[in-house]
């Protein structure tokens, strides 16, 4: 990283209104966004850098809903992720980042987001993550999911592209190489989606906008 993308990071100065505005654009329009090489260039630098020094000691084995079965797990996605709690630099530039996203995404479109949560993902040659929603219409209060990639040079012979499909009844859906810096964002209850089999290592950080369900005594989302 050079020092003006340094001294962009520490203090924010990115101007992220066109982006954003492009964001708000696509979502209110079509329920999804692509942007490619849309996230900003210190952030994305930062946090590929960050990526690149985990280890594999920081990964865990992804699950599925609230189930604990990881036999039958596998058969649905068998990545790797290391959730994004804010203790390092990039860490926290991405979470600021996604603030600043959640509230113009608020005032623009009333979209009452509340919470973010978000994690680093991990696709080993060959693994995968099977058609999903990301939410389910009244079970959840995961409303909005973004993710981004991490991979420099990804070319189309490397597989492992995102599919996003408009409906249920779509089988063709939109297919998305994982390259460095593409943000994707769609309404999570709205598109079902897969990853397919990389033939390389995937990186990427997944992350999901939560509304405030807390009722009576019942804290949710717990932060
Ligand atoms: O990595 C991707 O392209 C999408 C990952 C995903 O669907 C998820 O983690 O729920
Ligand atoms: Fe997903």
């Amino acid at each position: 990283m050079n020092a003006a993308q340094l001294f962009q990071l520490d203090n924010n100065t990115t101007d992220n209104s066109t982006l954003f505005a492009r964001i708000a654009d696509d979502l209110y329009a079509k329920g999804y966004s692509i942007q490619p090489e849309g996230l900003p260039a210190a952030l994305c630098e930062a946090l590929y850098q960050c990526n690149q020094e985990l280890g594999n000691g920081d990964f865990v084995n992804a699950g599925v809903g609230r189930q604990t079965d990881h036999h039958r797990n596998q058969f649905i996605r068998n990545d790797e992720i290391c959730w994004i709690d804010g203790t390092s630099e990039a860490g926290r530039a991405w979470l600021n980042w996604a603030e600043e996203l959640k509230v113009f995404l608020n005032r623009n479109l009333f979209m009452g987001l509340f919470s973010f949560e978000s994690h680093f993902a991990h696709y080993a040659p060959g693994s995968f993550y099977k058609r999903h929603y990301d939410a389910f219409r009244g079970e959840s209060n995961r409303v909005l999911s973004l993710v981004t990639y991490l991979n420099p040079d990804w070319q189309r012979e490397d597989g492992g592209e995102l599919v996003l499909y408009r409906s249920d009844d779509d089988h063709e859906g939109i297919k998305l190489l994982p390259r460095l810096g593409t943000l994707v964002l769609f309404l999570s209850e709205e598109f079902p989606h897969e990853v397919l089999p990389a033939n390389k290592d995937r990186f990427s950080v997944a992350s999901w906008y939560r509304i405030n369900t807390t009722h009576g005594n019942q804290i949710d989302p717990p932060r």
